[in-house]
């Protein structure tokens, strides 16, 4: 058997589509500000992506650039002119932030009705009171990756490797706001294998290439596979080893071309909800 591949790249590209036209039909463009710190290569190409994703939608798009040396009062004092600012609907401080600068004290700035990273502890927490406003993309991507792929979290045993405040933790959240038995998993816990091989939904968001093997899968299961981890040849390789799992999940994602695009689909709908919101 041979697990069905779940094309993300094709879905985000129906998603941004459907965020086009909606937009298009608005009395204003949604505003979107990107905020780069510094001069990360990979920070710097995924900026790059956003931003034309954004104005391929119609919106108002465009990216601050600051210098690494950036201070945290400098940067505090950026957000407070784009919180401000009644033409930005979104606010997006591209992380990770350089070590002078507290990621919290940040996050915590950022007015929680523009924040389309859905990082801000309101946002978190009407999260994890089960009535999301703003949800993280990534897994708000994964949500609608699993919907389109006929995957049911109703009743599902889901179990989410990494505890992240970007991905895990609001993951597992999702997925119990969905009705799923959740299950997190980490680098303490003890059998790794064990816990992955009872998920029927299995979501890989640790930053480790090809960790999770062929044999830590169950049959039939659909495996969602965030881990964006670049090899020393350049190539792009996810958490799971694709191969392995290819041969005895049901469903899966590839990478690229799975969850990454569909990160960048949310944010634009991410935009367009904190828009209406904003503008009614
Ligand atoms: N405040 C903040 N919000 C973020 O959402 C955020 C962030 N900081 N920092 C970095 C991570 C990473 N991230 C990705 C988004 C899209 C792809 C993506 O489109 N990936 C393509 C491949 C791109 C490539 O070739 O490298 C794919 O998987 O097909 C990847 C990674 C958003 N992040």
């Amino acid at each position: 058997m041979t697990a069905r591949p779940i094309d993300g790249k094709a879905l985000a590209a129906a998603l941004r589509a459907e965020v086009a036209a909606r937009a298009a039909a608005l009395p204003y463009r949604p505003g979107l500000v990107v905020v780069l710190v510094g001069e990360d290569a990979a920070s710097t190409l995924y900026v790059r992506n956003k931003e034309r994703a954004a104005r391929a939608a119609g919106f108002e798009s465009r990216t601050i650039r600051l210098p690494a040396e950036t201070g945290e009062a400098e940067l505090l004092s950026v957000i407070a002119g784009l919180n401000a600012d009644d033409a930005v609907d979104g606010i997006l401080v591209q992380l990770p932030l350089p070590a002078q600068i507290r990621t919290g004290a940040i996050i915590r700035a950022i007015d929680p009705a523009k924040d389309v990273d859905g990082f801000h502890p309101e946002n978190v927490a009407a999260l994890a009171l089960g009535a999301p406003r703003l949800a993280p993309c990534t897994p708000r991507g994964i949500f609608l990756l699993l919907r389109a792929a006929g995957v049911e979290p109703r009743g599902a045993r889901a179990l989410v490797l990494g505890r992240s405040n970007i991905v895990g933790r609001p993951m597992a959240a999702l997925l119990l706001a969905g009705d799923a038995t959740v299950t997190i998993a980490h680098s303490r816990t003890r059998d790794l294998a064990a816990e992955c091989r009872r998920a029927e939904i299995l979501i890989a968001a640790v930053g480790r290439p090809a960790m999770v093997k062929g044999d830590w899968i169950a049959p039939g299961a659909t495996v969602i596979d965030v881990g964006i981890n670049r090899g020393a040849d350049g190539a792009l390789v996810g958490d799971v080893d694709y191969q392995a799992a290819l041969g005895v999940a049901g469903a899966i994602t590839p990478v690229p071309g799975g969850v990454g695009p569909m990160t960048i689909a949310c944010l634009l709908e991410n935009t367009l909800i904190a828009a209406a919101a904003r503008r009614g």
